[in-house]
C-alpha cells in the first residue's frame, strides 16, 4: 500500500490540486479499453489532459462499487479458477485447518448485510446473526468495519465476539469472562487514533457544510474515521464532490483519503488498518507465535484486502472476498454475497460439531 498523490484540476479553475489517496502499489485504472498503474496513467495522459484527468477519476469512482464494472467470460473464467468459491472447496478448507485453532474475522456491510442505499437501514437478518452467534460460541469471532463500533454493534448485537470499528482503529470486546471464548477472555481495548478525535470532529462539521448543496450526498461519523456516501448522487455531481472532499481535506496534512463502495474514507495518516486489527486480535487471544491457528477473514471492500494481505504474509489461514465478479485481491476463495457467506458459516459450525476426534 502506498500514499500516493492523485493530481485532478479543480472543476472551476482547472489548477491541479493533489488528492491524497491510499492505495494498493497493483491498482489498475482504467482508460481506453485497457487498465494501467496510476503513474503510467498519468504519463499517458500527459499535463494538459484535464478532461481525461476527470475522467479517470469518474472511472476510479464507478469501479468502487464493482457489480456495476462489467466483465468478459473468459476474465470471469480465468477468475473461478483462481479464486474457487469456499463452499465448493470446503473440504478442501477443512482440511487444511484440520487440528487447527480457527479465528474468525467477519467485515460488516456487504459481508453481514447487503449493500443499500441508506447506510442507516444496511440490517442484519436474524438468520445471519444466529449463524455468526453460533460461529462465534465455537471460534473466536471478530466483526472488522469501517464503521463506528457502536454503530455496527447496534446492528450486530452480539455480546460473544471482537468489535473492531473504525477500520480496526477502535477495538474491544468480548465482555470480561464471556463463557463462549475459550481463550483471551478479557476484555481488550486499542484505539490507536485517540489523538485524532479533536481534528475528525473539525472535519466531519466542515464536510457536512461543504457539501450540503449536493443531493444524495451523506457525511457519516464513524468515530476515528469519516465517509462521505455518494451512492446516492447523481453521476454528474461527483467530480464536484470529489473536489468539496478535497478542499476540506487539503488542509490536514494527518489525514488521506481511500476509496470504498461508492464511499469516500476519510482516515488518519497512521498506519493502522484492517490488517493491523487482524494481527493485534491474533496477538490479543494468544496465537502471535503460533503456527496451529487457522484464520479466516472474509469481507467485500478495498479495506479488507489489508486483512487478506496480512493472512497472506503470515502464511495462516485464507481469506475469502465477498464478490461476484473479478477484483484485484489477495483473497484466494470467493463467496458472492451475504447469503453465501451465511451458508459458509453454517457449514463452519456443523463441521466443528461432528463428533469426530479428527478436530
Ligand atoms: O468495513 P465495512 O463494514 O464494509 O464498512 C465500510 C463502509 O460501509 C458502509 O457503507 C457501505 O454500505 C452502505 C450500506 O449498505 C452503502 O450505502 C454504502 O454505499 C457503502 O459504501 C458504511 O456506511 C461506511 O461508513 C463504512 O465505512
Amino acid at each position: 500500500m502506498t500514499n500516493q498523490k492523485m493530481v485532478i484540476p479543480d472543476a472551476k479553475s482547472g489548477i491541479p490540486i493533489a488528492f491524497p489517496v491510499a492505495m494498493p502499489d497493483s491498482a489498475l485504472f482504467p482508460l481506453n479499453g485497457n487498465r494501467f498503474p496510476l503513474k503510467k496513467l498519468l504519463k499517458k495522459l500527459g499535463p494538459n489532459a484535464n478532461g481525461a484527468r476527470i475522467n479517470a477519476l469518474l472511472d476510479s469512482m464507478r469501479a468502487s462499487s464493482p457489480t456495476r464494472r462489467p466483465s468478459d467470460p473468459e476474465d470471469h473464467a480465468s477468475w473461478n479458477f483462481h479464486h474457487p468459491s469456499a463452499l465448493m472447496m470446503f473440504e478442501e478448507i477443512e482440511a487444511a485447518a484440520m487440528g487447527k485453532q480457527i479465528v474468525v474475522f467477519l467485515d460488516y456491510d456487504g459481508t453481514l448485510s447487503p449493500i443499500v442505499e441508506d447506510p442507516d437501514r444496511a440490517f442484519i437478518t436474524s438468520e445471519m446473526r444466529e449463524a455468526v452467534r453460533d460461529v462465534a460460541k465455537l471460534f473466536p469471532s471478530a466483526i472488522v468495519s469501517g464503521r463506528c463500533r457502536a454503530k455496527v454493534y447496534d446492528f450486530v448485537q452480539l455480546s460473544e465476539l471482537y468489535y473492531a470499528g473504525s477500520h480496526g482503529m477502535d477495538i474491544k470486546g468480548p465482555s470480561k469472562g464471556h463463557k463462549s471464548q475459550k481463550r483471551g477472555n478479557q476484555t481488550v481495548l486499542c484505539q490507536p487514533a485517540r489523538a485524532f478525535l479533536p481534528i475528525i470532529d473539525e472535519v466531519y462539521k466542515a464536510l457536512i457544510e461543504q457539501v450540503k448543496h449536493i443531493p444524495g450526498a451523506k457525511v457519516e461519523n464513524n468515530k476515528f474515521c469519516l465517509s462521505v456516501h455518494y451512492r446516492c448522487v447523481e453521476e454528474k455531481k461527483w467530480v464536484e464532490l470529489a473536489d468539496q472532499v478535497k478542499l476540506v481535506i487539503k488542509d490536514y496534512s494527518q489525514l488521506r483519503v481511500t476509496h470504498g463502495r461508492k464511499v469516500f474514507e476519510i482516515r488518519p495518516t497512521i498506519k493502522w488498518d484492517k490488517g493491523n486489527a487482524v494481527e493485534f486480535l491474533l496477538e490479543s487471544l494468544g496465537f502471535d507465535e503460533s503456527s496451529d491457528v487457522f484464520p479466516i477473514y472474509i469481507g467485500d471492500d478495498r479495506t479488507d484486502e489489508d486483512g487478506f494481505r496480512v493472512l497472506r504474509e503470515r502464511d495462516q489461514g485464507l481469506g475469502i472476498l465477498v464478490s461476484k465478479g473479478p477484483k484485484e485481491t489477495n483473497a484466494s476463495y470467493t463467496l458472492q454475497e451475504p447469503m453465501e457467506v451465511m451458508q459458509f458459516l453454517r457449514r463452519l459450525v456443523e463441521w466443528k460439531k461432528v463428533p469426530l476426534f479428527r478436530h
